[in-house]
């Protein structure tokens, strides 16, 4: 299966600039986008990163540098012109899904196979990761898109099946979701045993662990 990567090679991972500097997020976000893919190929997926500017990777590469609605309908776009009628399943897959294990996407390329459109939310209303088998699928991100792409999929008479994954709704946005990747980092390595993530092993490096001292948890830096 085909599976899209969207990537933002541009100021990625604002969120982060509280604790991170600009090369860090963009050091950061590029170590996300290489397990991400790693899991993806594990899982069976054959990934292609759809990117804002070039993006040195030993993987397929599309260069869009429009806003990201824009990019991933016209990637959905030119597949179906490829081969009309007979395009097959495609999959969208964040590349901030930092838990993101070859187990976890199984689950959400399976579950493609019971509706149309398979739906991987995130936490906060987001869409972090889809399949869609039907070629009339399209794209609206930001915002409650969890919503928006069910309504989209209601609106063209499309079957909706929810991926139910704490894996794949865990994007890393804000620092709070990076004591979800040290969390899950040291409890079970990467999911899938292929030992410590790139991203948490560059989270360690960086001087992050987690911070229990209050009684909440959080992440502090050396
Ligand atoms: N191709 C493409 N990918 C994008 C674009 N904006 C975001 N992405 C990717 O889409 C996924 C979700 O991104 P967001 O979390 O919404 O945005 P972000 O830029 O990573 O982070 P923030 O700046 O904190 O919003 C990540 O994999 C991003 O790299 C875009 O304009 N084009
Ligand atoms: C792209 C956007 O990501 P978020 O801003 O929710 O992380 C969405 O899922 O619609």
């Amino acid at each position: 299966m085909e599976v899209v990567v969207p990537f933002s090679t541009d100021r990625p991972k604002s969120r982060l600039s509280g604790v991170l500097s600009p090369d860090e997020r963009s050091a950061f976000s590029r170590a996300m986008l290489r397990d991400v893919l790693d899991a993806v190929a594990a899982a069976g997926g054959e990934p292609r990163v759809l990117a804002t500017d070039a993006v040195d990777l030993e993987r397929p590469v599309t260069v869009d540098d429009r806003p990201l609605t824009t990019a991933v309908n016209a990637a959905l776009d030119a597949r179906l012109g490829e081969s009309p009628g007979d395009s097959g399943p495609v999959a969208v897959v964040m590349a901030d899904l930092a838990l993101a294990t070859p187990a976890a996407l199984r689950g959400l390329f399976e579950g493609g196979r019971d509706a149309d459109v398979a739906v991987a939310p995130g936490r906060g209303g987001g869409t972090n990761a889809f399949v869609a088998d039907d070629p009339a699928f399209r794209v609206d991100y930001h915002g409650a898109s969890y919503l928006d792409h069910r309504q989209i999929a209601a609106d063209a008479g499309l079957s909706v099946a929810v991926v139910d994954s704490h894996r794949l709704a865990t994007d890393v946005d804000e620092p709070a979701d990076l004591a979800e990747l040290l969390i899950h980092a040291e409890a079970d390595g990467d999911g899938g045993g292929g030992g410590e993530s790139r991203a948490a092993q560059w989270l360690r490096e960086a001087g992050f662990a987690l911070d229990t001292a209050d009684g909440r948890v959080g992440v502090e830096r050396e």
